[in-house]
């Protein structure tokens, strides 16, 4: 099997590529942005036909592509028919979309793509790798009636901050994440929540109910959990590895992916999400009944965030940005993909405003 890694150097890409190395899975095409170091020594081990980075440089392989452009045209020219799309944000969009129109199915780690565009994506074509998804998966395989799902969120870095303070937490505090080492993006989303309400929609689109809640569990070792019509509970457990979801995704099952989860030392107990702590979390039943609305939370997200990096932002405006973006876009029904464009420019734009 031969597959493309869209986002190579980031940490999905690199969990990606250690099960490539013990599952000695072929790495037909390496796409990354800026890290081109990296990017090249992934070559020389790798030797990918097709390279992709988002500025035009020079690279030992046949094919050498450059920007959005380029990650489309590697899409077209590559034989692989599994892609694993690892871009952080909106960017993601796109390559989706490309690969199931060319018949090929996705590893999705993109949450992005699901999250403004679930209505227009095939997700039979989709592998999660989400852990939570992937962890709800497991456990739906049963032919059981399920009730409700639920998605365990850690809590993020500030979770035991004083409320008071996590207005104005810094970009270092905000990255001091408890359980897992993930990009700079995806860190901020779950300090903020926004993670967890990206994940509430990633379900709505896979699992197609809106049964669908979170809670915190502080450790992360619990995943997924379903409630069932007959009262029971069941909950999928691993260590806090992406390895496991990945392989799932590149097709790698029952196979000693991980070791098991030391029951002894688990500590399991569940927190509430509280609104005053999260802000965005109110929004989560109005997202879920007008799950078109994710385009405009996810633009003023990436534009909020964009600020914060820059300095014009406080970390507490990232939250009111959202609340204030999803007010005045409220109930914006898409009709068709396009559209998800425009919206997402103007919301940009309105969070440039504020
Ligand atoms: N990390 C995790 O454990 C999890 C992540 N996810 C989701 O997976 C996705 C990736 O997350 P993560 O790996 O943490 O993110 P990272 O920031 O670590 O990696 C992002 C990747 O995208 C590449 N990239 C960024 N901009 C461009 C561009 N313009 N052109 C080409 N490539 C680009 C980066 O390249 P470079 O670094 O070279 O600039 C990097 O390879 C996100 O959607 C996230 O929400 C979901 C569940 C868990
Ligand atoms: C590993 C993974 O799937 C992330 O999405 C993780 O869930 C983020 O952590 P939070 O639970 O803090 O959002
Ligand atoms: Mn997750």
């Amino acid at each position: 099997m031969k597959i493309a890694l869209l986002g190579s150097t980031g940490s999905i890409g690199t969990n990606t590529l250690e099960v490539c190395r013990r599952y000695g899975i072929e790495v037909e095409v390496l796409v990354a942005g800026n890290n081109i170091d990296l990017l090249a020594k992934q070559i020389e081990e790798f030797r990918p036909r097709i390279v992709v980075s988002a500025k035009r440089a020079n690279f030992d392989a046949p094919v050498v592509l450059h920007g959005q452009e380029g990650i489309l045209q590697a899409l077209t020219m590559c034989e692989s028919e599994l892609v694993v799309n690892a871009l952080v944000g909106f960017l993601g969009l796109r390559p989706t979309l490309k690969a199931i129109e060319l018949g090929k199915r996705v590893a999705l780690a993109n949450k992005e793509s699901l999250v403004v565009a679930g209505k227009f994506i095939d997700v039979s074509k989709l592998r999660p790798i989400d852990s939570e998804h992937f962890g709800l998966w497991y456990l739906l395989q049963s032919a059981r009636q399920p009730k409700r799902l639920i998605l365990t969120a850690s809590g993020g870095a500030l979770r035991d901050w004083e409320i008071e303070r996590i207005a104005h937490a810094s970009l270092q505090d905000v990255l001091n994440h408890p359980n897992w080492s993930m990009g700079t993006k995806i860190t901020i989303d779950s300090a903020t929540m926004v993670n967890k309400l990206f994940e509430v929609l990633e379900a709505y689109w896979l699992f197609e109910t809106k049964h669908i809640d979170a809670v915190i569990e502080p450790s992360s070792l619990v995943h997924g959990i379903v409630e069932f019509m007959d009262g029971s509970t069941t909950m999928h457990a691993s260590k806090t590895d992406m390895k496991l979801p990945i392989a799932y995704a590149l097709g790698i099952m029952d196979e000693p992916i991980l070791s098991n989860v030391d029951l002894l030392a688990m500590n399991i107990a569940f927190r509430a999400i509280d609104s005053e702590r999260y802000p965005v979390w109110q929004i989560k039943d109005a997202l879920l009944q007008h799950p078109d609305c994710g385009v405009v939370v996810n633009a003023a997200n990436e534009a909020a965030i964009e600020r914060f990096l820059k300095g014009s932002f406080t970390f507490g405006d990232i939250a009111q940005a959202i609340l204030q973006a999803f007010e005045r876009f409220e109930g914006r029904v898409v009709n068709d993909i396009e559209e998800i464009f425009a919206i997402d420019e103007e919301v940009r734009n309105y969070v440039k405003t504020l």
